[in-house]
Formats: C-alpha cells, sequence, structure tokens
C-alpha cells in the first residue's frame, strides 16, 4: 500500500470525485460517515460528545460527522468551530450551513474569545481542528486548546490525524502541543508520521477507513514510502514444482556462533530450514559442533579451526547465499575474517548483529560491501555504524542516504521494520508484535531473510518477503503463546505456516 504525502492527497480527492462523478461536499460525507460509524460502534447515544472543528476540510469532516451523530440519535452533542479569521474552506462553509439549520443542536462559533467546555474522562472529543492541511505548528489558542484536552482526560477521536501533528516530519514539534488522540480515523491510505515511534502516543490506535479513493490516480502518483501487506508479498512467493530437489532451493552458509551464544546459529538455521532452504551449512567455532548437529539436525556443521569463535569466513563451496552474524562476536580474528569475507564472496550476503559491530570497529569495511548486501540492524547497531541518531525521522533519513550511498539493502528494525532499498525507496513493515522483542529474534529474521536468498529471490524480495514472514510468524506463534512467553524458537517454527498463510489466503490476512 503505498504512503502519500500530504501535498498529493487533494490531486486524489479531485480526481475521485472526477471519476466517480460526484462532488467534493459528497466525498466528505463519505468521510464523515465513516468516521461517525466508528464512533457509532464504540459509544452509546447517551455518551456527551464534544466536537471540535478547524476552519479547513478537517473541520468540515467534523462538522459533518455531528450532524450524523445528531440525527442518529445522539443527542448530547456539542460543536465548536473555531472561525478566528473569519475564512472557512468553502466546504467547511457548507457543512456549517447545513448544522445551524438543524433544531436543537448546541453549536458554537468561535470568532474570538473561547470558554472552553467543561471536558473530564467521561466525555468524548472529536478533534476536527486540523488535519493533513496543517502548514505551521499549533501556536496562541489551538494550542492552548490542544493541551486542554489532552489534560482533561477525554477520549479523543482525531479525524485524520490528530491536531498539530504533520502527516510526515514532526521531529522539531512538541508533541505537548500536538492533540493526543486514543483513535486516529485516517482515510484509507497510512501517513509516513504513523510510522515513527515517536508519534505512537499521540496517535493512539489508528484505523485507516476506506472512502473508495480513486484506484487509478493512487496508482499513477509516484511515493517513496510504502506499507507491507500479505496481499504485496503473495505475488512474489513462487510455487514449489514437483520435479525438484533440494539443489534447486539452495544452499545457505551461515557464519554463526562463538563460545556461549551457540543458541543464536541454531535459531538462524532454524528458520532458515523452516523458510524453505534446500541445505543450510552452519561454520561455526569448534566448541558448537555438538550444539548445532543436536538441536537442528537438519544442518551440516563446518567447524572453524578455533575452539571459542570464528577465525575463518573462506567460502570453500558454492553457496547461494551467505550470512555473517549471529553470535559471533567481536574478536579481532573475526573482524579479520569478516574483512577476507567481504573483500571474496561472490554469493549474495546478509549481515547481522556482530557482523555490524565487528564492522563499527572497522569503519572502512563499509566500503568493502558487495552492492545488495542486506543489513539487518536494529537501533543500536544502526547508531554504531552510521552515528547516533535522535530520533527515528533523523535514522530514517539516514538509512536512505547510506542506502543509496553503499548501493546495499538496510532493513532498519523495529515495531515497523523499515527495508530501505538502494533506490531510497522504504518499505515498512506491516507484521510483528511487541512479544517478538525477545533474544534472538533477530537471529531467526536473519535466518530467514536468507533462506529466500538461497532460493533464488531476488535480494529486495527477499529482504522484504523476510521480514514480512517473520512478523506473521510471531504473530501466529503469540495467538497460542502470548507476548510474555514467546521466545524466538517459537517464531522459528511458525515460519512455515506463515508461509502457508500467505500463498493460501488465509484471513484474516486477505
Ligand atoms: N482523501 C482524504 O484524505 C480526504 C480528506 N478530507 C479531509 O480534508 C482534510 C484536509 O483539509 P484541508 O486541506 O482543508 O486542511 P485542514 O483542514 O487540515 O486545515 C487547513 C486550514 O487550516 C489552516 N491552518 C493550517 N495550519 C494552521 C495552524 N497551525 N494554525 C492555524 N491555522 C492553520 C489553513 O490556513 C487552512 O485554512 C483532511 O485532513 C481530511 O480531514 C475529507 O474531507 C475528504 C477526503
Ligand atoms: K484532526
Amino acid at each position: 500500500m503505498k504512503i502519500f504525502e500530504s501535498h498529493t492527497i487533494k490531486e486524489i480527492d479531485n480526481a475521485t470525485c472526477e471519476a466517480q462523478n460526484i462532488d467534493s461536499l459528497q466525498l466528505m460525507e463519505r468521510a464523515a460517515n465513516a468516521v461517525a460509524c466508528e464512533i457509532i460502534t464504540r459509544f452509546f447515544p447517551t455518551q456527551r460528545i464534544v466536537v471540535i472543528a478547524g476552519p479547513g476540510n478537517n473541520g468540515g469532516d467534523a462538522l459533518a460527522v455531528a450532524r450524523i451523530l445528531y440525527e442518529q440519535g445522539y443527542k448530547k452533542v456539542e460543536v465548536f468551530l473555531f472561525n478566528v479569521i473569519g475564512k472557512l474552506s468553502h466546504d467547511c462553509e457548507e457543512e456549517r450551513k447545513k448544522l445551524i439549520t438543524m433544531d436543537g443542536i448546541d453549536f458554537t462559533e468561535v470568532k474570538r474569545d473561547f470558554q472552553p467546555p467543561y471536558l473530564s474522562e467521561n466525555d468524548v472529543v472529536v478533534d476536527g481542528m486540523f488535519g493533513c492541511g496543517l502548514n505551521k505548528q499549533l501556536q496562541g489558542g489551538f494550542m492552548m486548546l490542544a493541551r486542554y484536552i489532552n489534560d482533561s482526560g477525554a477520549y479523543v477521536v482525531s479525524i485524520d490525524l490528530p491536531s498539530g501533528l504533520f502527516g510526515e516530519w514532526n521531529a522539531d514539534v512538541n508533541r505537548r502541543d500536538v492533540v493526543h488522540a486514543d483513535l486516529t480515523l485516517s482515510f484509507q491510505t497510512p501517513k509516513l508520521s504513523f510510522f515513527f515511534s515517536e508519534n505512537s502516543d499521540v496517535l493512539g490506535e489508528w484505523k485507516l477507513l476506506d472512502i473508495d479513493l480513486d484506484d487509478s490516480m493512487m496508482k499513477e502518483i509516484p511515493t517513496n514510502y510504502l506499507l507491507v501487506e500479505a496481499k504485496n508479498v503473495r505475488p512474489l512467493l513462487k510455487p514449489r514444482k514437483l520435479f525438484t530437489g533440494k539443489r534447486d532451493y539452495g544452499s545457505v552458509l551461515l557464519f554463526s556462533g562463538s563460545i556461549g551464544m551457540m543458541g543464536a546459529a541454531v535459531l538462524s538455521a532454524r528458520a532458515c530450514l523452516r523458510s524453505g532452504a534446500g541445505l543450510v551449512t552452519v561454520h561455526s567455532a569448534r566448541i558448537g559442533m555438538p550444539v548445532v548437529q543436536t538441536a537442528v539436525p537438519e544442518a551440516m556443521f563446518e567447524p572453524d579451526r578455533n575452539e571459542n569463535y570464528i577465525t575463518d569466513m573462506g567460502v570453500h563451496h558454492t553457496h547461494q547465499a551467505v550470512v555473517a552474524g549471529p553470535g559471533i562476536g567481536t574478536n579481532d580474528r573475526t573482524v579479520d575474517a569478516l574483512e577476507e569475507l567481504l573483500k571474496t564472496t561472490k554469493s549474495p550476503l546478509v549481515l547481522d548483529a556482530d557482523a555490524l559491530n565487528c564492522i563499527a570497529r572497522r569503519p572502512q569495511l563499509l566500503t568493502n560491501l558487495p552492492s545488495y548486501t542486506i543489513i539487518t540492524p536494529h537501533i543500536g547497531e544502526f547508531d554504531r555504524l552510521f552515528g547516533e541518531h535522535n530520533n527515528s525521522e533523523d535514522r530514517l533519513k539516514k538509512a536512505i542516504e547510506m542506502a543509496k550511498y553503499h548501493n546495499i539493502i538496510i532493513v532498519l528494525k523495529g515495531h515497523y521494520t523499515a527495508t530501505v532499498r538502494p533506490t531510497g525507496r522504504v518499505y515498512f513493515n506491516s507484521t510483528g508484535n511487541p512479544g517478538m522483542a525477545t533474544a534472538g529474534s533477530g537471529d531467526v529474521l536473519t535466518g530467514v531473510i536468507a533462506a529466500f536468498l538461497a532460493q533464488g529471490y531476488r535480494p529486495e524480495h527477499a529482504a522484504t518477503l523476510g521480514v514480512y514472514i517473520h512478523g506473521l510468524a510471531g504473530d501466529m506463534a503469540v495467538k497460542e503463546i502470548g507476548e510474555y512467553g514467546l521466545v524466538s524458537s517459537d517464531i522459528a517454527n511458525y515460519c512455515g505456516r506463515a508461509i502457508r498463510a500467505i500463498i493460501n489466503r488465509e484471513s484474516p490476512l486477505f
């Protein structure tokens, strides 16, 4: 699903009106109906609802919601329209006219002084102050109103965006001066700002409401940000053919594990096999042989010369994917071995965890990364590699810059893992849950991505598929085990079922 920038929304609205032969007020009615429906499913008609409307179309939506709720029997609706400069958008003005003709509705138009209504945790506020037309941070009365709403404890439903939050970049915005929603109801496609952790408290739960916007225009408008859903990954998955053998599904070489961290090798190998790789070889410290051979009997083991850690990353056979990182530690001799690997390997490469920490210790190695190498840092590893970042927006911008500069794929792990391609396009993932914040989860992801590389998928597809499937496996496992009890082996064990769910279009994915 595309993530559009706020300034393109008008274009999509106009195209929708033209293609469907409706006017903008009819589209607004559709949007308002969708919002009102969500409120009706959550609150009884006896609920006191305070509607705050700004001067633009976000305010127009809010006025229309107030009217619809009132018509549906919600008699405790109080409306405040902020018309402080005496200029409303055309559609907001039309909605105002409709509302003031309604008998009995409690309507206040604020032109200068404003006596805020009493609000408590028993009330619902519908926030239609500003949406994607916000052009500067909230100031003066609007800022005070946002703070007043936040302090009230009322349940806040924000239309399109919490007022004061920009659709895209908010690093300089003081979140205290932004309305804090409990529920954000946005239209059809998400905004970029939904994917940054700093906005999570402001957005509350967010939901997309389908208002039947024009598909062809949405296909046409270019965007650098996308949300990956089941329908996007399904077409990438190739069916397995009848007359095939394990060699057709590739061989993965995993440089993984060291003394005390052999579990990383086990988890990666398991996930790799559960994601369809034909053959998996673990190269690790000699000490790890009995561990790997017992825990993952399907994998082969290639012992390093060294007892406790890896000192040789020579690739002696043909492998369709090579992984370095999980649990390898950052011993100098391991860093040397990694340097050799980066300079000599011809196989598609995935680098994770300690491989990235090794590179952080010897940053010139970044210039040795083969094109289309996939690196999978979490925030800490990313900052060790590319410098400290104060917020997730700056970090994402840096990831885009680095993916382009080094011609690599960066999988920046987080709640919405962002896979950044060498083109600079960003693919946010839609699967996963907080139960997956557990030791070894990243080792599993690395194994899944490597499995798809080995099976002949293009690196950018392997990364996107791997991230989605890893998250879905976690979502499926969590249903049985719960967020507290979920461990990484569970995620690895569910990978196969996750792939099957996508291929078979199982609900609720489709
Ligand atoms: N496709 C969609 O997403 C649809 C969107 N609609 C609504 O239309 C909204 C966008 O409408 P608009 O473009 O009119 O934008 P807004 O309603 O967000 O606000 C624009 C108005 O607010 C003023 N303004 C902006 N920032 C301000 C600030 N900090 N302080 C004071 N005044 C400020 C502007 O001068 C302008 O008058 C969306 O957020 C959504 O609610 C729906 O009506 C229809 C479909
Ligand atoms: K709003």
